[in-house]
Formats: structure tokens, C-alpha cells, sequence
């Protein structure tokens, strides 16, 4: 293809001409492309998703209706730059609503719902899921078939660690539909699962999960994350026409992809078939080294060789040889962390600056000194400043010295500490003790308070008379009492939760409320969760490892929060206090922080960027895959614009800082 050889003569074929940026030779080329199938594989910030704007803003200055532009990202975060991107090219904010942008999943889920009538019920949380897993146990343990009945490995009821591997080895099987490709007239046999690396057990109670799933073939009983686009994937294999589907698009003319790299089979499938019933032009771009989601199947091939393998049209591969993000410090960073050259084309500098820190509680006073600095700032928007965790557990700290510091700020990729189910069970046992749930201001806040309770204490309600009611129907009623008269709620707690406990969840219960009635001093949460025996009942109730790594987690730094309370009802006080702020600073959200974890910012940019806790044992996450932490750290680096301050343990630093540090940056924080 003849590439326009100057910014100049690009610029006269070019019918959309962007406010805000001048578009470089590589990105005219790029938005005036005239391939049908295009392929764009860069760096972080080197512009990707700016090009896949320009694209849609060509098409759409060139008359094509912005409802036959189909733009289609992995993350919500991904749609929102997209959208954000289109806005700063001077696409007025009317247009970017019309345009069809959308994650794969929530595509898929709107073009099923139309076929199935209605939306199905999604569940998320292994705790939803694990009662059909069991079923499906069950199932196969009744049916364990003639052939191959010794080989199976059955699990015990109340093993959970089964729960967390078959989720993820669910994840895996849809994501790249390995059974629904490989079997064809196959038996399921030990050597046919060996053959798409399952376990045989797993492969056989997979199956039955599945037939449990979708028993009604008209519309399952409900769905996962990423199930909308494994069923949709799975009908399009099966040869179902979807063309007389109305949301199922049929006139589009550009077609694009944004984070092209986590593209998974499921997802491929969905293309491929968007692409076959649209005459569309095709643009697709990616990083390779942000590929955070390989649980989920995402694989480079997708992106580098299967399109160009299974379509006609010739694949015209563009680069972008610049990051526009940030300058050549930040640049230099980046590339060794990721191991590729990286250059920069940014009219502005990138400070880098390594902090380091004593204790926990110093790196949480250094990130509100930054947000200060930064706030002090001529003209410094708030919402440009953004704390990017790798844990969710990591906010206790920052957030109260946040709160402390009078600093608002909006959480995102993790509820606030605490709104978390742990922390609100702590509450409610503070209320309990203090008889007084009125404290907590806000009454969805006391339903969530009552369920947490009902949940970890895995009680029942028992009600004379109603004995043939759902619990979940006693609950809602409870609740809805205990709400509107929040000194109803000691006596629900000794009456039903109590009362009905497991006689030695009974004990722990009682014994944690006379701690928090009687307590005085430090050591008031350790006191508390050693009374509840914790872990053990954190481990009967939740079901995914990971969620009890995560509220183990949750409840250590929690514990060392309350040291500074004097008593419990003060840190009861404190907490009902926090979740106010928190509020407030929602509906403020320009004037407040961004609080978010790696993951879900992919995508998105900020003026100034804080990393704490690089540290041993937190970021690499231990027990992680290495490559995927490894890739963590490179997203959360190149979303800086300006400033960029890593905030690295002193004594046990993150084992990532020899890489960091390789040469040193040399500037100060702001
Ligand atoms: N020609 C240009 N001149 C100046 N700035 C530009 C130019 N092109 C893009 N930018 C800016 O560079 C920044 C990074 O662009 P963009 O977000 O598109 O990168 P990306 O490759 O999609 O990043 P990521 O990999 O993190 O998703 C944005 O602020 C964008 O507006």
C-alpha cells in the first residue's frame, strides 16, 4: 500500500481533521487506511486507541451512520478511553453516544437477550455457583459411566479448594472452547481430556455444570462472567444463523478492536462471525505485553497470525512507533520492564521518582503527601491523580490516611474497605456491641451489615408459622424490620442468628460481641478476630480461596487501622464515618482521586500516577504467574502522563525494583 510519505499530503486525503492532536504519518496512514483487515500492535500509550478513534471519526465525517461503527474492547475501562479518546478529537459527545462501543460481553449479552426474550440472572461469586457445581458433582458420582469409573477422582462434599480449581478450569475450557473444537465424534475418556489438558474428573463435572446451566436449551438458568460470549461463541459454531436478529449488526462498515491481545477463542469466534455477515473495514490493535487475563485464553495469535490465517482480504500490519503518553524517562522505564525498545514523541516530560518507605503506614502518608503536592498545583485536576494497587486490601491503609488528610476519593476495580463483606460483618458485630445500628447511617449500608452477619455467622432464621418460607423471603423480612428500627437488631442477633448457629459458631459469635463490649485499649480487632476464630470461619463460609486469601487480608490491615482507636465504639464510629466520606467524595468525583487497581485502569491515562507497596509478598503477588505480575507492573507504570512516583518497601523491597532501578531515574516526585 502507497503510504502518504508527509504529514502534509496525508492530511488532503483526510476528510476528519482532529482538534487537540496533530495526527503523525503512522496514524494518518492508519485512519485513512484503505485495507480491509488492519492490525496495529504497539506499545503502551504510543497511541492505539486514538488511531481506532480517528478510524471511527474518518468513517463517520465520510457519511457512515455512527450505528454501523462497531467498536468492541475486552474492560469497561477500555470502552471508556475509547469514548474518551473520541471526545478529545473533537467528536461531539452526541455522535460518541450513537456510536456502538461495548465490551464482547456486554455485546453478546445484549444480542442474546433478544434471542432468548429477556435477561438471564448472572452470578459471579463462587458462592452463587458452587451449589450447581455441587449438583453437577453429584451428577457425575451417580453416573459415573462403565468404562471409566476407576479413574475418576471424586471430591468430597466441603472440599473447596474444588470449587476454586473447577472455576478456573471452567474459565479456561470456555475461553478457548477446546472441548467444543477438539471432541467432534469423540468419547469423553481419560485420554481425550488428557488430549485438551483437563483432568478427566474435571472435564466430566465441567460437562454436567454445563448441561445443569443450560438444561432449558431456549435459555440458560443463569450465567457467569464472559458466559454471554462462550454461549453466543458456541451457537455460532453450531452454524445458528443470527442475521435476522435484530441487534445482531448486518450493515456495519467499520469494525473495530481495542485490546486485540486478550482475545480469547470465545471472542474470536464473535469476530469472525461479525465479520463474515458485515462488509465492514476491520481495525484491531493490542499490546502483547499487557495481556493480563490469560486465565480467560487470551493468546497473541488471535491478534498476529489467525485473522490474516482465515480471511481473504490481504492483513496490512501499521506501526506506531512512539508513546505520546509520556517522554523518554518514563519510556526508558517502561522498556526495560517490558524487554522491547520503546521511544517517545511526548511534547512534555515524565518525572520518575522512587520512594521508599519504613513501615506501611509511612508509604500511605508519602502518597497523601503526593496527592497534597499535586493538589497545590496551578489548575490540577483531582481526577488526574490516581493510586494504582495491585491488591484490593492495599486501600485500608491509604484510604483512611486519605480520609485523615481530607483528601476525597473514588475507588474503582474494588468497592471501598469498607463496603467489603468481611469488614461490614466486623461492623455488624460493633453494632451489635454498642446496640446500635442507627450509626450506620445510610440503610442499604444496614442490609448489607444484616446479610454480612446472617453469611459469615451461616446462620438460619427460623419463624413459627412460616416454617415452609424461602430464607431467603425470612431474610429480606428481617432485614426490612431490623432497617426501619435499627434497635430491633441485638435482639435478631441473640433471637435468630445466634439461636440458630452452629453451636460452635455460637460460641465464637458471643464471645467476639464481649470483646467488643468490653474492650479497651489497643489490640481491640486481633482480640475480636481471635474470639471468632477467624480463619476457620472465614473458611467455612467462602468458598473461593482467593476470596480467603483476600479477606484475610482484608481483616489483618483492618486490625491494624483500629490500633488507633481507643475503643470499640470509637472505631465503630470511625468506620460508619469513613463510609460517609466515601459518599460524599462519589458524588464529588471531579474533585476527587482516583483509588483503583491495576487491572481496571488498562486503558486509561492520568497526570500523576503513585504506586505503592512494592514490596515482598505484595506486588509480585506471590504465588501469581510471574509473566502476567510482570505485565501488571508495565500497565500500571505506562498509565502516567506526567508524573510517575513508585513507592518501594525499604527493608523487603518488591523483587520487580532491580529491574526498575537498573538505571537510576534521578527526579523528584512533585
Ligand atoms: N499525534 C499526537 N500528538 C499528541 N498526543 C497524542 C497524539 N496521538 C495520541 N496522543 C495522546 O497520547 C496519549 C496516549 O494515547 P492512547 O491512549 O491512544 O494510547 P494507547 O496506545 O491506546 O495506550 P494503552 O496501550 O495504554 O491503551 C493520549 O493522551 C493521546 O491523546
Amino acid at each position: 500500500m502507497n503510504l502518504p510519505a508527509g504529514h502534509a499530503s496525508a492530511k488532503t486525503i483526510a476528510h476528519f481533521v482532529p482538534k487537540a492532536i496533530v495526527p503523525t504519518a503512522e496514524q494518518l496512514a492508519i485512519q485513512i487506511s484503505p485495507a480491509r483487515m488492519a492490525i496495529v500492535e504497539a506499545n503502551a500509550g504510543a497511541s492505539k486507541t486514538t488511531v481506532l478513534a480517528l478510524r471511527m471519526a474518518e468513517a463517520w465525517t465520510r457519511h457512515t451512520h455512527p450505528d454501523n461503527i462497531l467498536a468492541l474492547t475486552y474492560t469497561e475501562a477500555a470502552s471508556t478511553a475509547l469514548k474518551a479518546a473520541l471526545r478529545k478529537l473533537g467528536v461531539a459527545a452526541a455522535v460518541v453516544a450513537q456510536f456502538r462501543i461495548a465490551t464482547f460481553e456486554d455485546f453478546c449479552t445484549e444480542v442474546l437477550a433478544e434471542i432468548e426474550g429477556g435477561a438471564v440472572p448472572v452470578y459471579t461469586e463462587a458462592e452463587q455457583l458452587s451449589p450447581f457445581i455441587w449438583q453437577a458433582v453429584d451428577w457425575v458420582a451417580e453416573h459415573p459411566g462403565a468404562r471409566w469409573r476407576s479413574e475418576l477422582l471424586m471430591p468430597t462434599l466441603g472440599d473447596h479448594g474444588m470449587t476454586d480449581a473447577f472455576l478456573q478450569q471452567a474459565e479456561v475450557l470456555k475461553g478457548t472452547m477446546a472441548d467444543l473444537l477438539q471432541r467432534e465424534e469423540q468419547t469423553v475418556s481419560p485420554d481425550y481430556a488428557a488430549s485438551i489438558g483437563v483432568e478427566y474428573t474435571q472435564l466430566r463435572i465441567f460437562l454436567a455444570f454445563e448441561k445443569i446451566r443450560r438444561a432449558n436449551p431456549e435459555k440458560p438458568a443463569f450465567r457467569s462472567r464472559q458466559d454471554a460470549t462462550y454461549d453466543l461463541a458456541c451457537m455460532i459454531h453450531a452454524g445458528e444463523a443470527l442475521r435476522h436478529h435484530a441487534r445482531w449488526p448486518r450493515t456495519a462498515r467499520v469494525i473495530v478492536v481495542d485490546e486485540m491481545h486478550d482475545m480469547n477463542q470465545a471472542m474470536f469466534t464473535v469476530l469472525q462471525a461479525l465479520l463474515a455477515s458485515n462488509r465492514a473495514f476491520f481495525c484491531g490493535v493490542g499490546d502483547i505485553d499487557q495481556v493480563i487475563h490469560k486465565a480467560a485464553g487470551a493468546d497473541a495469535r488471535f491478534m498476529r497470525t489467525e485473522l490474516a490465517a482465515q480471511n481473504t482480504h490481504n492483513t496490512v500490519f501499521y506501526p506506531l512507533t512512539h508513546s505520546f503518553r509520556f517522554s523518554a524517562t518514563l519510556a526508558g522505564l517502561a522498556g526495560r520492564i517490558a524487554g522491547k525498545p520503546y521511544a517517545s514523541m511526548a511534547s512534555h516530560d515524565t518525572e520518575v521518582a522512587v520512594v521508599r518507605y519504613q513501615h506501611t503506614a509511612d508509604c500511605a502518608q508519602q502518597v497523601v503527601q503526593a496527592a497534597q503536592a499535586w493538589k497545590a498545583r496551578p489548575k490540577a485536576k483531582m481526577a488526574e491523580f490516581a493510586v494504582l494497587l495491585r491488591h484490593a486490601h492495599q486501600s485500608v491503609e491509604i484510604e483512611n490516611a486519605l480520609i485523615e488528610a481530607g483528601i476525597p476519593y473514588t475507588t474503582q476495580g474494588f468497592d471501598s474497605y469498607v463496603m467489603r463483606p468481611e469488614v461490614l460483618f466486623v461492623r455488624g458485630l460493633l453494632a451489635v456491641a454498642a446496640d446500635d445500628l442507627s450509626s450506620v447511617a445510610v440503610e442499604a449500608t444496614r442490609r448489607e451489615v444484616m446479610r454480612a452477619l446472617m453469611f459469615f455467622s451461616a446462620s438460619r432464621i427460623q419463624v413459627e408459622g412460616r416454617e415452609r418460607e424461602s430464607q431467603q423471603d425470612l431474610l429480606d423480612d428481617a432485614i426490612r424490620s431490623v432497617t426501619d428500627n435499627p434497635l430491633f437488631l441485638t435482639s435478631f442477633f441473640e433471637n435468630q442468628i445466634l439461636r440458630n448457629a452452629e453451636p460452635a459458631t455460637r460460641q465464637r459469635l458471643a464471645a467476639a460481641v464481649q470483646v467488643a463490649r468490653s474492650h479497651s485499649g489497643p489490640g481491640l480487632l486481633q482480640a475480636l478476630l481471635a474470639a471468632l476464630q477467624i480463619q476457620a470461619l472465614v473458611n467455612n463460609v467462602l468458598v473461593s480461596h482467593q476470596r480467603r486469601i483476600e479477606a484475610a487480608a482484608n481483616l489483618a490491615w483492618l486490625a491494624r487501622a483500629a490500633e488507633r482507636f481507643a475503643s470499640p465504639t470509637q472505631f465503630f464510629q470511625h468506620l460508619n464515618a469513613a463510609e460517609q466520606k466515601q459518599r460524599e467524595s462519589k458524588n464529588a468525583k471531579a474533585a476527587s482521586l482516583v483509588l483503583a487497581s491495576i487491572a481496571s485502569v488498562k486503558g486509561l491515562e492520568f497526570d500523576c500516577v503513585s504506586l505503592p507497596y512494592l514490596a515482598q509478598g505484595e506486588f509480585p503477588a506471590p504465588h501469581a504467574d510471574a509473566q502476567e505480575e510482570l505485565n501488571t507492573l508495565y500497565v500500571g507504570i505506562t498509565r502516567a502522563r506526567r508524573f510517575l512516583t513508585l513507592h518501594a518497601s525499604a527493608e523487603r523491597p518488591s523483587e520487580f525494583m532491580g529491574r526498575i532501578e537498573k538505571k537510576a531515574p534521578g527526579k523528584k516526585a512533585p
